[in-house]
């Protein structure tokens, strides 16, 4: 049991010694093997203290895969998806009846799935015998009595990983063993001190570490594939990764968190907020492919979060959830007015926002360090600090009611501070009104903020965010949205050619990121060849309605 108390330090423990752990970047030694694809290399990065990253070897074009794998060494689902979540695939199955319906009717898989869960742990479900069977040979037969022993809470995505790797390792059928030993050498496993400066970041994160650790008595570690004091290292080292290395996966379709992935090859990524290179997400391929040119020798960068999000918002998801505080060129400028284009100047804030302002600084007192740039702000700063506060709580709410959050629309609109244009929470905000929905009060910044979306996602390249954001603007054509539909033609917004525009940069772009054989880019695709069957203007004719439609935006 103590080699278990090494991995797990108690928090105060190590509160004030020298946290020398990072938790990931080290020196790659000399002789190292990486691991490689043709296009690609790991190299050390030239950012300051992030560690390897991967680099091209080849000039790659836009759109073009830079490196693929047809199945990361673990994906794992989030403990509430285990049970409505092919654990293979990482398809989900709605289980409301509403959002079922909804989503059968846009033709989204997760309208149709069913997923049945394993009859030998009943702890993880799989949407068909083929993805059950290829899980089982390939990881679930390690890790199948582990999970299922009675009374042993539901582990956390990273712990269940880390018990794959070992199983498979020491089954090692693949002759995985080598290959992994070799690549660890690139991964550190970290110190026991981390696990303080873990317990700081992310107290939830800490917490899952110590389901490993499982108290005397517990059934568990007589289940573990490997024995804890023979090769403590390698524990820890599956461990570490799989919790602190993995990269966190979404639905495509909708955005629901899904789980976690890790591997040594895409893993070895490093982020950025103006990044080169995206990671896309084929369930359970994942390719990284490149936004624009990347050069040979550049380094490849993806983004972990969304990175039109504010500076020190940015900054907070890095450091929450992956745990580092980011390097990037773009954050290397700051949060000053020129990367942060959708704020304002603090200074012309008007008296009705400035007293609402002082009042949310009172509110949000506690959060407020979060989202200023400095300890000294200025108070004019701290008023849009509070503001900004307000909406990401508003945001992040899932309670939050329509009321609520048109407050929040019109606190960033009406005081100048924010643009529509940014992927922000000024444009994600309205989106929930739409969901919740909606009202016609509204309709003005509506048809401003979903026809400048759309100019947004055509020149950003943001397929993802266009499926999205078309399929909302066809819910907003039914009848149960007859009055806000009326309301926004009269402003000039005809949403029925609006999601025709959406349909057809869809169909333009998504294969330029996604492989044809994709879900993503088949359910596009049906949906598109659906739609058009069914209207009796002929494609040139609704294009040329949707370059009008353009045109009347365009500033
Ligand atoms: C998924 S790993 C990428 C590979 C990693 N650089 C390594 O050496 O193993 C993510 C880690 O890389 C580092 N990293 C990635 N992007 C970074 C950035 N923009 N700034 C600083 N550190 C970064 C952080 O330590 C982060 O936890």
């Amino acid at each position: 049991m103590h080699t278990q108390n090494a991995l797990v330090a108690q928090p105060n423990e190590h509160r004030d010694q020298d946290h020398s752990y990072r938790l990931i970047p080290s020196k790659i030694p000399a002789n190292a093997k990486m691991p490689t694809d043709n296009g690609v290399e790991v190299k050390q990065s030239q950012m300051p203290g992030a560690g390897k990253g991967l680099f091209a070897r080849v000039t790659f074009s836009p759109g073009e895969i830079v490196a693929s794998v047809d199945r990361p060494l673990v994906t794992e689902l989030e403990i509430d998806r285990m049970l409505d979540t092919c654990a293979w695939c990482c398809q989900r199955g709605a289980t409301d009846p509403i959002e079922r319906k909804t989503a059968a009717s846009m033709g989204l898989p997760h309208g149709f799935t069913e997923v049945k869960s394993c009859t030998g742990c009943h702890r993880v479900a799989y949407c068909s015998r083929t993805c059950q069977s290829k899980a089982w040979k390939r990881e679930h037969k390690y890790e199948c009595k582990v999970i299922s022993v009675e009374d042993l809470p539901p582990l956390p995505p990273g712990v269940r990983g880390a018990i794959k790797i070992l199983g498979r390792l020491k089954a090692d059928p693949d002759n995985e063993f080598i290959h992994v030993r070799k690549i660890m050498s690139l991964w550190p496993a970290g110190d026991p001190n981390g696990m303080s400066e873990i317990y700081r970041l992310n107290k939830k994160r800490f917490d899952d570490f110590q389901s490993w650790d499982k108290p005397p008595g517990s059934t568990l570690e007589s289940h573990m594939p490997m024995d804890w004091t023979s090769d403590l290292s390698l524990e820890k080292w599956c461990l570490m990764c799989t919790m602190n290395n993995a990269i966190i996966l979404s639905s495509v379709f909708d955005g629901v968190p899904l789980g976690i992935a890790f591997d040594p090859l895409i893993s070895s990524a490093n982020h950025s907020c103006d990044p080169n290179a995206v990671l896309v997400f084929n369930q359970p391929r994942h390719e990284i492919r490149a936004l624009r040119k990347i050069k040979a020798g550049e380094e490849i960068l993806i983004s972990y979060i969304e990175p039109t999000n504010p500076f020190n918002v940015r900054q907070m998801q890095l450091e929450e959830n992956y745990l580092f505080t980011c390097q990037c060129t773009k954050c290397l400028k700051g949060g000053n007015l020129e990367t942060d284009e959708f704020l304002g100047h603090p200074e012309n804030l008007d008296d009705e926002y400035r007293k609402l302002a002082d009042k949310l600084i009172a509110r949000h007192e506690s959060k407020l360090s979060k989202f200023l740039m400095s300890d000294n702000e200025s108070e004019a700063q701290k008023r849009l600090a509070a503001m900004e506060a307000e909406a990401y709580d508003v945001l992040e709410n899932d309670q939050a009611g329509t009321g609520e959050t048109k407050e929040a629309i019109e606190m960033c609109i009406g005081s100048k501070m924010w643009s529509w244009t940014y992927h922000n929470s000024v444009v994600v905000l309205p989106r929930n009104i739409f969901i919740q929905g909606s009202s016609t009060r509204h309709s003005g910044s509506a048809s401003n903020y979903i026809s400048r979306y759309f100019l947004h996602c055509t020149r950003k390249n943001r397929v993802i965010n266009a499926w999205a954001v078309s399929t909302l603007v066809n819910v907003l054509c039914g009848t149960a949205h007859k009055e806000l539909y009326q309301e926004l033609a009269k402003g000039g917004v005809q949403l029925r050619v609006l999601y025709f525009g959406f349909l057809f940069y869809l169909h333009d772009h998504t294969p330029r990121i996604f492989r044809s054989d994709s879900p993503f880019a088949r359910v596009t695709e049906i949906t598109y060849k659906q739609i058009i069957a069914g209207v009796t203007y002929s494609e040139t004719e609704l294009k040329e309605k949707v370059q009008a439609l353009g045109r009347h935006w365009r500033p």
